[in-house]
């Protein structure tokens, strides 16, 4: 049996059409069902339905053979164990550092100021400010940074951004990029050596769909 790693929305619509290219398709709509292993038409493929940071984790331990993560997620993991042999080019965005439209960024940190930074991205975000030699104190979130700044639990946010929409819903500007951000398919190191005969099929069919 090979196990997919997924995660429900975006990652698994954009995955969608690649797992077309090596002939699988999901015998259900993970947003339609509630079941979290999911057959396909092929006896020996099935997909497991799990939280998209978690998917870094059942990867490492083989409880996924493969799996499709964010480079912000692999990042925040630190990518032990899993081999990422694919950037699959999908849900694209940018981590950027992002405040409240009117909040003088440039002036705090140039007068050295400790900066609060509210993020889901602690470890980037301390690299990002380490390497700029800004002083921080990161506050861990889970979710809805975007708020953070307005009611004064941070100075800042470091966040995802795609069109820029939530960014201007809410008010804020970015005012730095710290990468680009796209999904790999990440493949667990002992699967990839163990069941090679059926991996690297998938591995062609996802490079040859993406036109690598
Ligand atoms: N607005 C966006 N546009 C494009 N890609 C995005 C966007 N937001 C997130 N992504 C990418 O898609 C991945 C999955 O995002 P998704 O929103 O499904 O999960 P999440 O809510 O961030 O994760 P979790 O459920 O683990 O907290 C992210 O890790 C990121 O790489
Ligand atoms: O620039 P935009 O196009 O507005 O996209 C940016 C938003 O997308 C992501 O959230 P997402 O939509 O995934 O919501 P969730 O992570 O809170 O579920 C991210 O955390 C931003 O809030």
């Amino acid at each position: 049996m090979i196990t997919i790693a997924l995660s429900k929305g975006r990652i698994f619509e954009e995955t969608l059409p690649l797992l077309a290219a090596a002939g699988i398709t999901p015998a259900e709509d993970p947003e339609a069902s509630r079941k979290l292993i999911i057959g396909t038409n092929r006896d020996d493929v099935r997909l497991i339905i799990v939280r998209a940071s978690d998917v870094p984790t059942y990867v490492e331990y083989g409880a996924a053979d493969l799996g499709v993560a964010g480079r912000d997620v692999l990042i925040e993991h630190g990518g032990a164990g899993i081999y990422q042999p694919l950037d699959l080019e999908i849900a694209k965005c940018r981590l950027m550092v992002a405040t409240r439209n009117g909040f003088d960024y440039d002036g705090a940190v140039r007068q050295g100021a400790r900066l609060k930074i509210a993020t889901k991205y602690v470890q980037q975000a301390r690299e990002h400010f380490a390497a700029k030699g800004v002083h921080v104190d990161v506050i861990k979130l889970y979710g809805s940074m975007e708020l953070a700044p307005l009611v004064g639990l941070a100075d800042a946010i470091v966040d995802l951004v795609s069109t820029g929409g939530t960014l201007k819903a809410n008010d804020l500007v970015a005012v730095e990029h710290i990468r680009d951000i796209s999904s790999r398919l990440v493949v667990n190191q002992a699967a990839l050596k163990l069941k090679e005969d059926r991996i690297q099929p998938m591995l062609e069919a996802f490079a040859g769909a993406i036109g690598q």
